[in-house]
């Protein structure tokens, strides 16, 4: 019986630049059909990860595999598409040219006028690439990462300087190349990117995996919740610092319903142990929420938890 190789695959990788370790004992595979968020804090090492993946850096230490071969081996076979965050677009070419370029270097590729309205820069065919905006070399870029029907897609925060419609459109295209069984590994600062998108988050620091799951999983991880409710009249807000569990506290005069008091908005490690405790205090909360952290918060408390551990 053979076993498919995963699709990305990295044992025990490091890359260091002089004392900065951007990639650190990092190991991680990646299976056929996942769409995977890689997310990080600047300078956790993303963009070091993927230029490992793509070949265009070398590991210190440790093995990186795609498709079971070196990255070289997998991109020169056309498996690999990639969008980097910038560069790579050549002057004095019109779209079209370097769009038909990237098709004929492809083995596998697709229709040049098909790539082209699938990313949405038919329209500007014409144009010189050095005389575009940011969203529309952006759009170029995508457009080269899907030249041809490539098995993995890699896309470095691909939608930054992209208006709300194109990204919506960006998206839409990236699902159908995971639904027709595409791997697609992308990095991004947005983080409702991620939930929305991603079946599958990585989340980056330091160079070390800090978390691997789905959105939902990496919330359980941050392992909060949020918790919200008025009160009336003063606050007694060392008080309130004292409840069990307490992250962080927040007190506010503006946004809480019409004629009642402050609202106070607590993150807790325990939220049921949090609100018995507030009733202690002889409070009486009124509009009381409670719900899970979003992934951005998620990632916050994660990633500051990280930092305070290991600084
Ligand atoms: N060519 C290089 N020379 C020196 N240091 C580098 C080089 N490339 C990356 N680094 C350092 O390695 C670390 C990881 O950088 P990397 O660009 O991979 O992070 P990132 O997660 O992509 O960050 P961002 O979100 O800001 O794009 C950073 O501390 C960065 O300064």
């Amino acid at each position: 019986m053979t076993t498919t190789p995963p699709v990305v695959e990295f044992d025990q990788v490091s890359k260091g630049f002089g004392d900065v370790r951007a990639v650190d004992g990092l190991s991680l595979a990646l299976h056929p059909g996942e769409t995977v968020a890689l997310l990080g804090p600047n300078g956790a090492g993303k963009s070091t990860t993927l230029d490992l993946l793509l070949g265009l850096k070398y590991a210190d230490s440790g093995t990186v595999r795609v498709f079971g071969t070196s990255p070289r081996e997998a991109i020169v076979a056309g498996r690999v598409g990639a969008m980097l965050q910038s560069g790579g677009l050549m002057d004095e070419v019109t779209v079209a040219e370097l769009v038909g370029l990237a098709c004929e270097l492809h083995p596998r590729p697709y229709r040049p006028a098909d790539v082209l309205a699938r990313a949405g820069v038919t329209q500007i065919a014409d144009r010189k690439v050095d005389k575009l905006s940011g969203g529309q070399a952006q759009r170029v870029r995508f457009a080269l990462a899907t030249a041809g029907d490539s098995d993995l897609i890699v896309l470095d925060e691909p939608t930054t300087g992209m208006d709300v419609t194109t990204r919506r459109a960006f998206w839409a295209t990236m699902r159908e190349q995971a639904d027709q069984g595409r791997t697609v590994l992308f990095a991004t600062h947005y983080l409702e990117e991620a939930d929305a998108i991603a079946d599958r988050v990585l989340v980056l620091h330091r160079g070390r995996l800090l978390a691997d799951g789905t959105a939902a999983e990496i919330k359980a991880k941050a392992g909060a919740r949020r918790i919200s409710f008025d009160l009336d009249g003063e606050i007694d807000e060392p008080a309130l610092r004292t409840l069990p569990f307490l992250t962080t506290l927040t007190v506010s005069n503006s946004g809480s319903a019409a004629g009642s008091g402050p609202t106070v908005r607590i993150q807790s490690a325990d939220a049921d142990a949090t609100v018995h405790a507030v009733y202690a205090l002889g409070l009486y909360p009124r509009n009381l929420e409670v719900a899970g952290l979003g992934l951005e918060q998620a990632f916050v408390t994660l990633t500051a938890a990280e930092e305070a551990r290991t600084s």
